[in-house]
């Protein structure tokens, strides 16, 4: 570990310059390169040139904050914060939360704040521990840690021998941001489906998950009033139209009787209010969707549309533990079995899966690796986040276990091929939205043959018209690049 001592007895003018030098390169980097630019082209035109860069910052950062915070605003702000707020007063309040220690000849020892990251919410102070420390230390006094700083929440995780981060939570976007529910739509435009609205991000973006190409199956956990069943009627408020003209047919799987989605039972092409029901409408998934690949594969269709004839077959699990862990042997085994190659094999043909737990174990979810979107609304432990999301993706900022009680339907939301995850909220769907839904997708003379037999679809003869959509690139492309948080690491780290 580093000399963390704050005076050093036998240090001279020399070598504190030179140690000051060394613990300092990108400064000493940054006014090697300025110096001879304005020694060059004069202070005027230097001046010029850094006013005009300001201001460049200045209107991006107001036309468009989400990608100034991911390409500079997190930099700037790691770098501002670390100089203005908690260099400057680090020994300050380690001196008065009683946080320095001495060494064999009385000098005091302080712990040595190495560097700082820092996201929309979150500042991350990376800290060498002084001699004499140990993590406890920290973790005892963070109330008073976080009050001194002026953060609403600080938390301590452990990284290696004598190295700690200190998570200080800086704001809460969600704490003013109206989160307003969509009025139901009309358009039965099956775009729609790429844009399926449900809420806010903490930009105070539009948020919406792409069920046609990035979204294909989606992963939903949460503590007991996380707000799952925010999230689930959300969307099936947000594919309400589609659902009504047949294009998207919903499964549900409700296996705690039915409670949650009880009420729009008519909406559901197929429902399930328990476990042995749950396995029966997954076996009559899997072979619609296996006689609908050989169908398409007969007439060398590699491209399809969502439409009646091919519906969107959307398969909701809302408690996925009640199907693969708190049931009898037999039912679990095959209920994994086919829910493993539905999320393997069906996205090419319309196959679409979103299942929510409370624990995203892997004894609850041995497939959660199989979901290229992951949701975590507040969890019940820390290493559920990374369970749900990824492994380090908390450490990366999504404190899904930090979700405060009173905020439900907030979530981390992290898709394959992003590095970090996003902090979004779904709006709130009370029971007169529901009975609203219930009411549009089934009043008289709108109802589609939704419920028709199944089985139709996989004998249906193809049509012209319906095979513009290529569900094989689906298949294998990577998701597409999305505007959001893809710093490197280093980047916004200033040491
Ligand atoms: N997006 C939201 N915004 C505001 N309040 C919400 C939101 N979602 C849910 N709530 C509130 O939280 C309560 C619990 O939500 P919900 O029933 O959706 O949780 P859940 O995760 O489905 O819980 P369980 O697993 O026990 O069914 C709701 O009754 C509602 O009052």
């Amino acid at each position: 570990m580093r000399d963390t001592r704050v005076e050093v007895a036998s240090s001279t003018p020399a070598r504190a310059v030179g140690r000051w030098l060394i613990k300092h390169p990108r400064s000493v980097g940054t006014t090697a390169v300025l110096t001879p630019a304005v020694v060059l082209v004069g202070y005027q035109a230097a001046l010029i040139t850094a006013g005009a860069a300001v201001l460049a910052g200045a209107s991006w950062r107001v036309l468009d904050a989400p990608t100034f915070d991911r390409f500079a605003g997190r930099l700037l702000r790691a770098w501002w914060r670390r100089w203005a707020v908690y260099h400057r007063q680090w020994l300050r309040i380690l001196v008065a939360c009683n946080l320095t220690t001495s060494d064999h000849k009385g000098a005091v020892l302080v712990p040595r704040l190495r560097r700082v990251r820092s996201t929309w919410v979150w500042d991350t102070l990376f800290i060498d521990l002084a001699k004499g420390q140990q993590p406890e230390d920290i973790g005892g006094v963070l109330d008073r840690i976080a009050n001194s700083f002026r953060a609403r929440s600080a938390s301590l995780r452990v990284l290696g021998p004598g190295r700690i981060a200190v998570d200080l939570q800086r704001r809460e976007p969600f704490d003013e941001m109206p989160i307003p529910l969509a009025p139901l739509a009309e358009s039965t435009a099956v775009e729609r489906l790429g844009q399926v609205e449900l809420g806010r991000d903490e930009y105070g973006r539009d948020f919406a998950l792409d069920l046609l190409k990035r979204d294909l199956h989606v992963l939903l956990a949460g503590a007991t009033g996380a707000g799952k069943g925010s999230w689930l009627w959300g969307l099936l408020r947000s594919v309400a139209p589609l659902i009504r003209a047949g294009v998207v047919r919903v499964w549900m799987i409700d296996p705690k009787g039915g409670m949650e989605f009880g009420a729009g039972r008519d909406l559901f092409h197929r429902f399930a209010a328990d476990d042995t029901t749950g396995l029966k409408v997954l076996r009559e998934y899997t072979s619609v969707l296996d006689a609908r690949k050989i169908v398409l594969g007969n007439q060398g269709v590699r491209a399809a549309t969502p439409s009646a004839e091919t519906p969107l077959e959307l398969l909701i699990c809302d408690e996925l533990a009640a199907m693969t862990a708190y049931t009898s042997r037999d039912i679990k085994g095959e209920f994994e079995t086919l829910l493993s190659k539905a999320l393997t094999q069906y996205r090419a043909v319309g196959g679409r899966i979103i299942a929510a737990t409370q624990e995203p174990t892997k004894d609850v979810v041995p497939m959660r690796g199989l979901f290229p979107t992951k949701i975590a609304l507040r969890v019940d432990q820390a290493s559920y986040v990374d369970m749900c999301l990824g492994e380090g993706v908390r450490d990366l900022g999504a404190f899904a276990d930090k979700i405060p009680d009173y905020m439900p339907g907030v979530a981390y939301l992290k898709r394959d091929g992003r590095r970090e995850a996003l902090r979004v909220r779904a709006a709130y769907t009370a029971d007169d939205d529901i009975a609203e839904l219930v009411e549009l997708v089934t009043s008289p003379g709108t109802v589609s043959p939704i419920r028709r037999p199944i089985g139709d679809d996989a004998t249906a003869p193809a049509r012209d018209g319906w095979a513009d959509t290529d569900f094989e690139d689906l298949e294998d492309d990577e998701p597409e690049e999305i505007a959001y948080f893809d710093g490197d690491d280093e980047d916004e780290e200033i040491a």
